[in-house]
């Protein structure tokens, strides 16, 4: 039986977002979100789902917890709800909010399971977004006001940070295509706010740095390896503009400095441009310690004229795929993570989310037999010792979700945990890829 066995100290870990398990929206003195804000206009969300339930985990975290430890899990990558430590965003602590992060964190540690903190999952404080959001360079200072608390509290015990969880979801489903919070549909104003994300995820960098933290801080891209729909040169260029919108537009000013000439141009010409400086530039480039990579699917496209503003148009192939319609395509992973070593100097990378969402059923037995997310989790995971073996530097995975949870403008209806969530009931039931999986933390292996 063929074996591939990961690094040494290969991190293995699973992954939440606050507002998409905790529940308690409005309780303790936790600031009304643009999520709570979104959720509440009908017609958003999958039947009006909202999070303000969800897994209750602001309440069920010590249970969640346990099941952590039976499986073995080790690592567990979380974010900070902003509003709950900030109501209005700045100024007045919300000491409730902080003593909740606080039992979380330490009953974390106590088990023995080291926390990765997300610093921004999307959840901003509403009161910010009333004076413009992340269009406001004023939020900028906020955002380091609050990492800066943050950095105060809980640096000396949590090893990694990330600052922000995928800007280009934030700037273009939230201000380009209107589908995520808070909802605005405008290139100019999302690439205005994909800038200003990137420039607060550098200053925090450098507050990290000036303040001597042990810990090793990154930013999470989702990133996605880009097809031609087929060999002519209109497709091909598609893809290559796709490309430079999604994974380039960030890699590059991350990673290099720079924005890429040719999407500056594009952008240029389509009177979309942000507004900045090479000193915003040279901030948002300051030394990271690793890269965050969430993957879930590749991207084809074609050629199409009528695409604003890309001229490249997404294709749905007739493949494999998961509940989200995503194809099922490992071999995307693999790609992404060679392409990214080679371009990128070689960066320390972690995998920040990958995972599947099926429509999961409990069975007679009381049971989640989940094979289909264990085939697409062995079949990534395959592809990530692939890369390694080839040289690539990545340090871990985080699997995406620990717990069923509220997938966004789908609700409940979809389903990415390994532990299976009642949402009358609240019951967890651990799915058998969760049992798989913690065998493969324990091997630290894949087992064919
Ligand atoms: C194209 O997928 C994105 O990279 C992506 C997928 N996902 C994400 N980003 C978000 O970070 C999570 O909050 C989602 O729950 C998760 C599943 O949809």
């Amino acid at each position: 039986m063929q074996k591939y066995t990961f690094p040494k100290d290969f991190i293995w870990g699973v992954a939440t977002a606050a507002y998409q398990i905790e529940g308690a929206h409005n309780v303790d003195g936790k600031g009304e979100n643009i999520w709570d804000r979104f959720t509440s206009i009908p017609g958003n969300i999958y039947k009006n789902h909202n999070g303000n339930v969800a897994c209750n985990h602001y309440n069920l975290y010590e249970k969640d917890i346990e099941i952590m430890e039976e499986l073995g899990i080790k690592n567990y990558r979380l974010s900070i709800s902003w509003a709950r430590i900030f109501p209005k965003g700045y100024g007045e602590i919300n000491q409730k909010g902080l003593d909740y992060y606080k039992r979380l964190i330490n009953t974390l540690i106590s088990k023995g399971i080291k926390p990765a903190v997300t610093l921004y999952h999307w959840d901003l404080p509403q009161h910010l977004q009333d004076m413009g959001g992340w269009a406001n360079r004023k939020v900028i200072d906020y955002f380091v006001e609050y990492a800066e608390l943050m950095f105060k509290e809980f640096g000396d015990v949590v090893p990694i940070w990330i600052t922000h969880n995928e800007p280009w979801v934030v700037s273009i489903l939230g201000h380009a295509w209107g589908v995520h919070a808070p909802g605005i549909k405008d290139y100019k104003t999302a690439l205005q706010v994909a800038h200003n994300i990137l420039l607060s995820h550098g200053k925090v960098v450098k507050l990290y740095r000036s303040m001597n933290l042990k810990g090793k801080i990154g930013i999470t891209l989702n990133l996605s390896s880009t097809h031609p729909l087929t060999d002519d040169e209109k497709d091909v260029r598609a893809a290559e503009v796709y490309d430079g919108f999604l994974n380039r537009w960030f890699l590059d000013a991350v990673l290099k400095g720079t924005y890429p000439e040719d999407m500056v141009k594009l952008y240029r010409e389509q009177n979309i441009l942000p507004e900045y400086t090479d000193e915003d530039m040279s901030i948002i480039s300051e030394k990271i310690d690793f890269l965050g990579i969430n993957y879930y699917t590749r991207s084809v496209l074609k050629y199409d004229e009528n695409a604003y503003p890309l001229k490249a148009s997404l294709v749905d192939l007739e493949n494999p795929k998961t509940d989200m319609g995503w194809e099922i395509y490992p071999q995307g992973l693999y790609e992404l993570l060679t392409n990214i070593h080679h371009n990128y100097g070689g960066v320390d990378i972690l995998i920040t989310e990958n995972g599947a969402a099926f429509n999961d059923i409990v069975n007679y037995k009381g049971k989640v037999v989940d094979d289909y997310r264990i085939d697409y989790l062995y079949r990534h995971l395959r592809e990530a010792h692939r890369a390694i073996s080839e040289g690539v530097n990545l340090r871990g995975y985080y699997l995406w979700s620990f717990l069923d949870n509220f997938e966004w403008a789908e609700g409940y209806a979809k389903r990415f945990g390994i532990v299976f969530v009642d949402y009358k009931t609240q019951q967890r039931i651990v799915k058998e890829s969760a049992y798989w999986y913690s065998n493969v933390i324990k091997n630290n292996s894949l087992c064919e």
